[in-house]
């Protein structure tokens, strides 16, 4: 009766497996979510321009077609507001951040949050990030002179941006590019670490969501929580005790936000005096600074170190398109030191842009969105109604990769964002959406770009790279089906030789 839902309500469904449902491929650890999403959008796409499927006995949607999409995403954003994610708020503080939060709450959070993310602010926090740069730069330069010339590239990258992310979101310079075995970086491999606990409390929320609010169990790991509640509050404290502690960076504006409720107009920052005229200040309380850095932390480093790891991947096989980044570079920075790169600068490297749109229209790291219907719904383009609480998956990877959409869609070719339509230009509708959709999307994809493309160009600058393992240049990448964020299964090595 339960797997039949969808056939009631006369919507195509996908056959379900026995209690699994639909999803027994990532259950049983046989691909990752966002493969599974993928390959049925893959199948499925020409067929219905939606595909009901079943987590266990909870029915959800999968909606193939870039229009439908883009009412869900844009045009009826109100009745698609919320993920669906739930937890309890007593046990688990740290969960109420913005990813999580629904409703009103998200609202009034999201305004207070977006003015800490203009290119005003991200201006002032430059230097932070370059002062990371550097370190990586040095690290790799001493590496090769050593004679250590083949680097697993992804840790490296993860270590650099777990360098900035504890910079900007707590102030703290650590070092874990040459201290793997940092606090930070340990923190940062545990939250992405999927133990046998964790992974069934990740299904939970999947299959019975209100069971995780009912029985109280906590989403996030006390000794994560312990960690992270410990140093917001040291920071906070440190930072309140002597003007002369403030720094230009994300904790920063947090307190300003815990004690005015509104952030202080900067005279070059446009973007925040238009959201400064908003009536809203509510102050910040202590747990929803610690949870929003807690966040940053987790969405800010590993997003972004994947971007760099599936960019350097794809420069990697295609030797000609470094070539193109080499020759951006040579002219635009002239043997300009890293610490002298300034935020314009960087803006004039059109090329690397485009590499990096690229490689996250190959690899989003965020393969799969998800919403969850707010009240019962009709499509306006088609007779499809769903009900209230429904979760709706939106296939971002099948959509990039589509032949339909994207000429060769496997081949990595950057001239495609040189035209801002990048597509082939024969479906209308939502298809490109690394960084999602909506008033909904990404909050720090500025911030993640600027890392990003920073962090390529001093290791691009210096540096020619190779893959190690040659069976990586014809074969696609396999990914770890643990993972809800694309990661690849098995590590690729990269040759380095210095260009100079
Ligand atoms: C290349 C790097 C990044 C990628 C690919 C990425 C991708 C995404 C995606 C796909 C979403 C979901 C959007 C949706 O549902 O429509 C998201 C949400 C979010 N990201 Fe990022 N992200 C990146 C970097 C960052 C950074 C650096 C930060 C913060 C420092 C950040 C903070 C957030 C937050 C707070 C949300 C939730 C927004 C909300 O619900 O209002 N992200 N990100």
């Amino acid at each position: 009766h339960f797997h039949n839902y969808w056939t009631r309500h006369g919507v195509f469904q996908k056959d379900p497996t026995f209690f699994l449902g639909a999803v027994s491929e990532t259950i049983l650890l046989k691909q990752s979510f966002g493969e599974f999403i993928t390959n049925n959008y893959t199948k499925f796409k020409n067929i219905q321009k939606v595909c009901g499927i079943y987590f266990a006995y909870r029915p959800a949607l999968i909606v193939n077609d870039p229009k439908l999409i883009q009412d869900v995403m844009i045009k009826d954003f109100n009745s698609f507001q919320n993920r669906g994610i739930l937890f309890n708020h007593e046990v688990d503080p740290l969960a109420a951040h913005l990813f999580n939060l629904e409703g009103q709450k998200w609202r009034d959070l999201r305004v207070k949050l977006s003015p800490t993310f203009t290119s005003g602010k991200l201006k002032t926090m430059f230097p932070t990030i370059r002062s990371c740069v550097k370190t990586l730069e040095d690290y790799l330069i001493k590496s090769v002179q050593n004679g250590k010339n083949v680097l697993n590239m992804r840790d490296l990258m993860a270590r650099y941006t777990t360098n900035v992310i504890s910079s900007v979101a707590f102030g703290i310079d650590n070092d874990s590019i040459n201290d793997p075995n940092n606090i930070f970086r340990k923190m940062g491999l545990k939250i992405f670490q999927v133990s046998i606990k964790q992974a069934l409390i990740q299904t939970l929320l999947f299959f019975a969501p209100a069971l995780v609010v009912k029985a109280r169990i906590k989403l996030i790991p006390k000794d994560l929580e312990d960690f992270f509640m410990t140093i917001v509050k040291q920071t906070i404290d440190h930072r309140e005790a002597s003007k002369e502690n403030e720094r230009k960076d994300f904790m920063q504006l947090m307190i300003q936000l815990k004690n005015q409720g509104y952030l202080s107009a900067d005279k070059d920052d446009d973007e925040n005096k238009k959201s400064n005229n908003s009536e809203d200040v509510k102050k910040l309380t202590f747990n929803e600074i610690a949870a929003q850095a807690f966040l940053f932390f987790a969405a800010g480093f590993e997003t972004s170190s994947s971007t760099m790891n599936f960019c350097l991947f794809e420069l990697s096989r295609n030797p000609n398109k470094q070539k193109k980044v080499h020759e951006e570079l040579d002219k635009a920075l002239k043997d300009m030191a890293i610490n002298d790169i300034t935020y314009e600068k960087l803006n004039e490297l059109k090329y690397l842009e485009c590499c990096i749109d690229e490689a996250l229209r190959l690899y989003p790291i965020v393969p799969a969105l998800i919403r969850e219907s707010t009240n019962d719904y009709k499509f306006s383009t088609s007779n499809l109604k769903i009900e209230k609480k429904v979760p709706i998956m939106i296939p971002v990877m099948g959509l990039q990769r589509d032949p339909c959409i994207y000429d060769n869609p496997m081949e990595f070719r950057p001239e495609r964002f040189l035209d801002s339509a990048h597509g082939n230009g024969k479906v209308q509708g939502l298809f490109y959406m690394p960084f999602g959709d909506g008033p909904r999307n990404c909050i720090g994809a500025r911030m993640g770009k600027l890392q990003t493309k920073l962090g390529l160009v001093a290791i691009l600058s210096k540096f020619t790279f190779e893959l190690d393992d040659k069976k990586f240049l014809h074969t696609e990448l396999e990914y770890d089906p643990r993972q809800f964020v694309l990661t690849p299964k098995h590590e690729v090595m990269y040759k380095i030789s210095s260009r100079v």
